[in-house]
């Protein structure tokens, strides 16, 4: 397995505000397209936010693609996209063009190379139109496609998206579902809700209570985590 798109999880647990909201989690992950579910608070966002380095983990040994992200913020941050259900959170610049060019910031491509890159992003995710609109003018379901198109345009190795297509009409949330499993090489790690969404990926996790409860086919997975509940 090439080390580009394995995570490997030794042990780890997560400490959020003095409080273990995962542990010992031991696994490795080599799927193309991971769905991650479970309860409300069960730990699924921590996760997710820990790969990347945003919250650190508390003890164990986490790799990400060959990196340490507790160590190696800057350079994981690079390779690994993150998109979240609250676009606003992640709109830099003033209109669109200007946002999805600063995320290519520090690559040393000249001005024709980024324009290029922009417009061909924002044909795929369907926003040519608003190249120069202002981001704050756009509806949520448009921030979020920018939000996505901001993500795909670094062409990371890695997409992080939690409840991508939370707060989307069933168009737009089709799109980004489409765009996340169907149209990119890059490994996505979708945490999700949407248990029709959980189940057009490759591989599902099921947390609960900070702990991983089952891995392995989502409609097992799946299977597993309804039958919890009755
Ligand atoms: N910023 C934070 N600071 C401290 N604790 C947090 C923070 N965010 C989440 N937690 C705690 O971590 C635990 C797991 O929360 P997390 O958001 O990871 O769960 P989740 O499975 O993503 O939940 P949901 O489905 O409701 O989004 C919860 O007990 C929560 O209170």
């Amino acid at each position: 397995m090439p080390e580009q798109q394995l995570i490997t999880l030794d042990n780890v647990s997560v400490v959020r505000e003095g409080r273990t909201v995962l542990r010992d989690l031991t696994f490795s992950l080599t799927a193309t397209k991971i769905a991650v579910i479970g309860a409300n608070g069960s730990g699924k966002s921590s996760f997710a936010r820990t790969l990347n380095g945003l919250v650190p983990i508390a003890a164990g040994k986490l790799r990400v693609h060959g990196m340490d992200p507790n160590r190696e913020g800057k350079r994981v941050r690079q390779q690994v996209g993150m998109v979240f259900s609250n676009p606003a959170t992640q709109v830099v610049m003033p209109t669109v063009r200007e946002d999805l060019a600063f995320t290519l910031r520090g690559r040393k491509l000249d001005r024709d190379e980024i324009a290029t890159r922009v417009d061909a992003v924002l044909a795929r995710v369907g926003m040519t139109e608003f190249a120069d609109a202002s981001v704050y003018l756009l509806s949520g379901g448009q921030q979020q496609l920018i939000a996505l198109a901001s993500v795909l345009i670094a062409n990371p190795s890695l997409i992080i998206a939690d409840e991508p297509t939370a707060l989307l009409d069933l168009g737009n949330a089709n799109a980004i579902s489409r765009i996340l499993l169907e149209e990119t090489d890059s490994q996505v790690l979708l945490v999700t809700h949407d248990l029709d969404l959980a189940a057009r990926c490759e591989y599902a996790l099921c947390f609960d209570n900070g702990r991983l409860v089952s891995q392995g086919e989502p409609a097992e997975v799946i299977e597993q985590y309804r039958r919890s509940y009755d």
